[in-house]
């Protein structure tokens, strides 16, 4: 999926700027190690790397999935542009649709975040953490290890893998992750001529909405492995934001929504994270599963 999407955003660039791009892969902790995500504290496992290679000048741009980036920003490196969103919703790979699965079916997922919103769903199914990449996670629904599991509609589109999906779960009934579907391309923020080219990539839109969601995720303290969902869209001028923390039980949420100008989307997504913390949100972050 990182290649893919790399190369998608390398040939956008060649397209607009007439400039070659070189693919330089690089192979990330959270590629390589077969850990739960969600033991590893969740800060920057697919980014850590590609950061290295940034710094020290053996890449000029790193392509990454904006929902895997640590809210905390390292100032040696700048997001010069965040190309327009994909689909930002999750997606069902299964032999039936949610609802129809039977009592007790498995679904895999490694995403607290989506297992709590499942267990509201369809509080009655097995989730079961599951880990590595499409393929394998889509393996166990082929072998039959699982009846089902949940990944990011943009990741299986980017794959060339949507025509399996049976759900795509609208975000009233699935709240993504913060900055699910959205790329970041980053650079070194010594390199002004790079962020000047690279800012043809960049879509004020998709910037407005995700700086709101990442801004909740921020306030509330919480990284990529919390129950923490949040959605944001423009609508005219106005940007509405709706996030949620949920209790991975199922049992518990607190969920708000809020709208305000697309021109200041971090003051949105503060004010709104204070009042969810101000109803509990962060006791139920602290929370853990098992
Ligand atoms: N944590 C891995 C990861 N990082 C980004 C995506 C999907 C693509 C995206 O959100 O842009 C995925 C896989 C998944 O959640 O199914």
């Amino acid at each position: 999926m990182a290649r893919t999407q790399s190369g998608l955003v390398a040939a956008r660039l060649t397209e607009l700027t007439g400039r070659a791009v070189e693919l330089v892969g690089v192979t990330t902790f959270g590629d390589v190690t077969k850990a739960d995500l969600t033991q590893l504290g969740g800060t920057g496992v697919f980014v850590s790397a590609l950061r290295d290679k940034l710094i020290e000048g053996e890449i000029d741009f790193a392509v990454h999935s904006l929902k895997d980036l640590p809210t905390t920003q390292d100032p040696r490196v700048v997001i010069a542009a965040i190309p327009p969103r994909d689909d930002p919703r999750d997606a069902l790979i299964s032999t039936a649709k949610l609802a129809d699965l039977p009592s007790g079916a498995k679904v895999g997922t490694g995403s607290p975040r989506r297992i709590a919103q499942l267990r509201v769903l369809r509080p009655d199914l097995e989730y079961v953490s599951i880990r590595g990449n499409a393929d394998t996670r889509i393996g166990k629904v082929t072998s039959g290890e699982l009846q089902g599991v949940v990944l990011a509609a943009a990741g299986l589109g980017r794959l060339g893998r949507e025509a399996e999906i049976s759900q795509i779960f609208e975000v009233e009934e699935m709240l993504p992750a913060p900055g699910q579907g959205a790329l970041a391309v980053e650079c070194r923020s010594d390199r002004a001529d790079l962020i000047d080219l690279l800012s043809v990539l960049d879509d004020a839109r998709t910037r407005a909405a995700v700086t709101a969601e990442r801004a909740v995720l921020n306030a509330l303290e919480a990284g990529c492995a919390a129950p923490v969902g949040a959605y944001s869209a423009d609508h005219g001028q106005e940007l509405i934001l709706t996030a949620a923390v949920v209790a991975v039980d199922g049992k518990r949420a607190v969920r708000k929504s809020t709208a305000g100008t697309c021109s200041a989307p971090m003051d949105l997504g503060r004010d709104l994270a204070a009042e969810m913390i101000a109803e509990g949100a962060g006791t139920l972050i602290g929370e853990r599963a098992h």
